[in-house]
Parts: C-alpha cells; sequence; structure tokens
C-alpha cells in the first residue's frame, strides 16, 4: 500500500501547524479521516522533512482480515455446531476473548493425543527458516496437522465459521504443555520482516494475520495471556480462548503477548495460526 501526501493536504497540515495544533492532534484528525497510523506518521514526517507529494512505500496492510462478526454488539456467536460466547472485545489491538468455544471432552481429547507427542517446544528460527530450540519458550509443545483426527478437524471447522477464515488458510493446532515455572516471554506471532530467513516461510500462506489461544487446562495459579503493551491479562480458563489480529507485521498492531509463568498446576493450550492466504 502506498499513500501520497497531496498539495491540499500539506497545505491544510501546514494551516493546522501554524494554527497551533500540535502533531499528536493532527494525527488523531488524520486517523478519524481515515488514515492508517502509519500512513499519518509517515504523511507527518515527509511534511516535517519538507518532502511534499512524495510516494511512500508502507508495510503492507491486510485489507480483509478474519475475526468474529460483533456487529449488534451480540452476547453469542453461532459457530455452527456450538453457541460460543463473548466475553470480552477491544479494538487496538483487536482482541476478543471467547467462552464455551470447547467442550470438556474437546480439551480432554486434544490433551491425551498430544501427550504421547510432546518433545521440547520449538520456535520458528525466522533466521534460517528452520527450527531450533527456544529458551523464550520453556513450554512442550507439538503440531497436529490439519484434519488429523475428528476433534481436530471438528473444533478446526468451528473455528473457520467464528472467525470467518477458510480452513485452508490456517495452520496446523499447535499444543503446548507449560509445567510449573515455564513461560513464553512477550513476542509478535507474525514473521519479522527483517529477518533473512522470512521470505521462505512467507512462501507457505504469506503472513500469519490472526492467532487464537484456546485454553485446554487450566494451572491452580499463573499463566495468564499478557497483552503487556496494553496492560491486559487474560485468565487461561479451560474451554475458554483469546483471538487476536495483526494487519501488518508491525509493533504499531499492540499485539506483543506472552503467557506468564505457571505457578502452581499444568496449562495447556492449543494455538491456531490463520494466514494471509491458503496453507498447503
Ligand atoms: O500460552 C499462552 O498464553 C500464549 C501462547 C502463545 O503466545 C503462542 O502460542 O504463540
Ligand atoms: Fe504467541
Amino acid at each position: 500500500m502506498s499513500q501520497a501526501i497531496s498539495p491540499e493536504l500539506r497545505e491544510w497540515l501546514v494551516a493546522q501547524l501554524a494554527a497551533g495544533h500540535s502533531v499528536p492532534a493532527l494525527r488523531a484528525s488524520m486517523r478519524a479521516a481515515g488514515w492508517h497510523d502509519a500512513a499519518a506518521d509517515v504523511a507527518l514526517a515527509q511534511l516535517e522533512a519538507g518532502f511534499p507529494n512524495v510516494e511512500v512505500a508502507l508495510p503492507s496492510v491486510q485489507a480483509k482480515m478474519p475475526g468474529p462478526d460483533l456487529d449488534g454488539a451480540p452476547l453469542y456467536i453461532d459457530a455452527g455446531d456450538r453457541r460460543v460466547q463473548v466475553l470480552q472485545t477491544m479494538r487496538h489491538p483487536r482482541v476478543v476473548v471467547f467462552g464455551n468455544l470447547l467442550s470438556t471432552e474437546e480439551c480432554e481429547g486434544l490433551i491425551a493425543a498430544a501427550r504421547v507427542r510432546l518433545a521440547r517446544s520449538l520456535t520458528v528460527e525466522t533466521r534460517t527458516g528452520g527450527e531450533v530450540l527456544n529458551v523464550d519458550r520453556t513450554s512442550d509443545g507439538m503440531f497436529f496437522e490439519r484434519g488429523e483426527n475428528e476433534i481436530v478437524a471438528r473444533v478446526e471447522q468451528r473455528i473457520a465459521a467464528l472467525l470467518r477464515w477458510p480452513l485452508e488458510f490456517g495452520e496446523g493446532l499447535q499444543i503446548l504443555r507449560y509445567a510449573p515455572g515455564a513461560q513464553y516471554r512477550p513476542h509478535y506471532d507474525y514473521f519479522d520482516p527483517n529477518e533473512p530467513g522470512t521470505p521462505t516461510i512467507l512462501k507457505r500462506g504469506g503472513q500469519r494475520v490472526a492467532t487464537l489461544v484456546m485454553y485446554l487446562q487450566e494451572p491452580e495459579g499463573g499463566g495468564a495471556t499478557t497483552f503487556p503493551d496494553v496492560g491486559l491479562e487474560v485468565a487461561p480458563a479451560r474451554g475458554c480462548g483469546v483471538f487476536f489480529s495483526y494487519d501488518r507485521p508491525d509493533p504499531v498492531t499492540r499485539t506483543l503477548h506472552g503467557g506468564a509463568p505457571v505457578l502452581a498446576g499444568e496449562k495447556w493450550v492449543a494455538t491456531k495460526w490463520l494466514r494471509e492466504r491458503e496453507f498447503k
């Protein structure tokens, strides 16, 4: 996406600044007029630097994004085979907390199938596009293939209906187990555009644009999913889930998040990552 600053807009901005309006106030007006944060920043920076009417390249912004239909502020959403509860929503970052997302039987079934396959968790090593042990994540984990068993297939169909995103755009479900003391330090789920391994990763399905973390087993203490930029902590209650989306691979999305240390008991989660395109 690219947005140019027109002579008219430039004139208007100059006049506003001359009239004593601050740059943050101008940015707010531009946002209200439909400019994205980053675009407004670039336009204002251009203005400050004295480059009128220059086309600038911005990080790509997804036009269509996954997410539930929140029109009419529903308390429940029909996700095909289940009536999912909407417990909490936030606009920036876009976060939605769901209740009644998974049944106890589904949580237990996923844990039982994953338990036998757990290995020390790997995170994608963006430098090489391969996988390595990552000290930032002290949980154990594994991936299911998409549609690998009956419960996985059922849950994936539900997620596609709930988040209005094709099932084929989703990665396989990831299962993580956190023992006491284990945590996942704050991170972004998108792939860092500045890492040399990222182009290779993006060949398969493009960027990640959203995450759904589902709680399969609650610990006795700790283990919240935290969003440090906005001071939000989501309690890891069994059967509930937290969804968040990011329309560009950039910290302006405020989607920095992590799994707080588990203080007692074991925390199990299932994570579904959604890509821009089909993930073959
Ligand atoms: O365990 C959590 O609460 C967060 C998990 C997470 O961030 C992830 O799987 O990417
Ligand atoms: Fe994450």
